[in-house]
């Protein structure tokens, strides 16, 4: 037989002893994680779409939390790399919305009350995603006080400067006058907006080929809080399509909770400074 004839040739097919694609992605425990509790056909679309989003969530942590290590090491191109990547998973997971868009509020009715208390806002890894880029709500904290595993690893987030944080304390290693962004000591409150830190992104931004570095990690993070913003909008309009204006299974007002959230800015001089160029 030729190869024409069987393209699979030479295909490694004896995997008795032998770690086979199953075995390196554990798929046993992946795909054994879907677990309806109703029978509505729906069901399985809402569990994969969530399941698939932490994945992508968790594979965002591991990329923000080494972007922080690299800029606070002054390793900028790496962080550019790794940030590039995460406005990449935001837009993977803003692709991910036209699949459960599919679903009618007919639907989603079918098992909504299956879902009992249970709600997106106490998903750890979405508020790890925020508290690393600096939105640090500690109220948030709260869904989370009867894990204290997943408790631990939100406070220990806290603690640490977040990727912004860094961001900041880079410029005033290289000489800009941040103001009290500078001389922090406590992380855990989100900081405040600063007329100082707006001036030095404007001196970068009015002299990019001086500045390249900072000017390409400020559009850096440009582009992740671009991508961010498209997820929650995002998620607010299939919501409302869902659902209208019920309230969330989480307790909050539902839509207009969510409309709240798309006011918060994660790097709000970047934005400010747009005005000012
Ligand atoms: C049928 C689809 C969905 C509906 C009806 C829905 C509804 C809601 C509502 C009403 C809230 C407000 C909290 C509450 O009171 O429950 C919320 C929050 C949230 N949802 Fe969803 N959601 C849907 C899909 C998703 C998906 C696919 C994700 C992806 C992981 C997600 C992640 C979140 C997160 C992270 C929050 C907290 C947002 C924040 O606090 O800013 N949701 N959702
Ligand atoms: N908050 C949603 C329920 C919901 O969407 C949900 C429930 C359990 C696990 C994840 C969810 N997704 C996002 O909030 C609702 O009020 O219908």
């Amino acid at each position: 037989m030729t190869q024409a004839d069987n393209p699979a040739q030479g295909a490694q097919m004896e995997f008795r002893g032998r770690m086979s694609y199953g075995d390196y992605l554990h798929l046993e425990k992946v795909l054994d994680a879907q677990e309806p509790l109703s029978t509505a056909h729906d069901e399985l679309l809402f569990i994969i779409q969530h399941q698939t989003s932490e994945l992508w969530m968790k594979l965002a942590i591991h990329e923000i939390r080494s972007a922080i290590v690299a800029i606070r090491e002054d390793r900028l191109q790496p962080a550019f790399k790794m940030l590039t990547r995460v406005a990449r998973i935001f837009e993977q997971l803003n692709s991910a919305w036209d699949v459960l868009r599919t679903m009618t509020p007919s639907e989603y009715t079918q098992f909504r009350d299956s879902l009992g208390q249970s709600s997106g806002f106490q998903s750890y890894q979405y508020r790890a995603i925020e508290f690393l880029a600096g939105n640090r709500n500690n109220a948030l904290l709260k869904p989370h006080a009867h894990r204290p595993e997943v408790l631990g690893k939100l406070e220990d987030i806290l603690a640490a400067p977040s990727l912004y944080d860094e961001a900041l304390l880079l410029l005033a290693r290289q000489g800009f006058d941040v103001g009290v962004d500078a001389t922090r000591m406590d992380w855990r409150e989100t900081r405040q907006e600063s007329a100082a830190v707006l001036l030095a992104w404007r001196d970068i931004y009015r002299a990019p080929e001086e500045h390249w570095m900072l000017y390409e990690l400020a559009e850096k993070l440009v582009d992740f809080e671009d991508y961010f913003r498209r997820w929650r909008f995002n998620h607010v309009t299939t919501v409302e399509r869902i659902i209208g204006l019920k309230r969330g299974t989480g307790g909050t007002s539902g839509v207009s909770y969510l409309r709240k959230m798309l006011e918060v800015e994660l790097f709000p001089e970047l934005w400010k400074v747009r005005t000012e160029l």
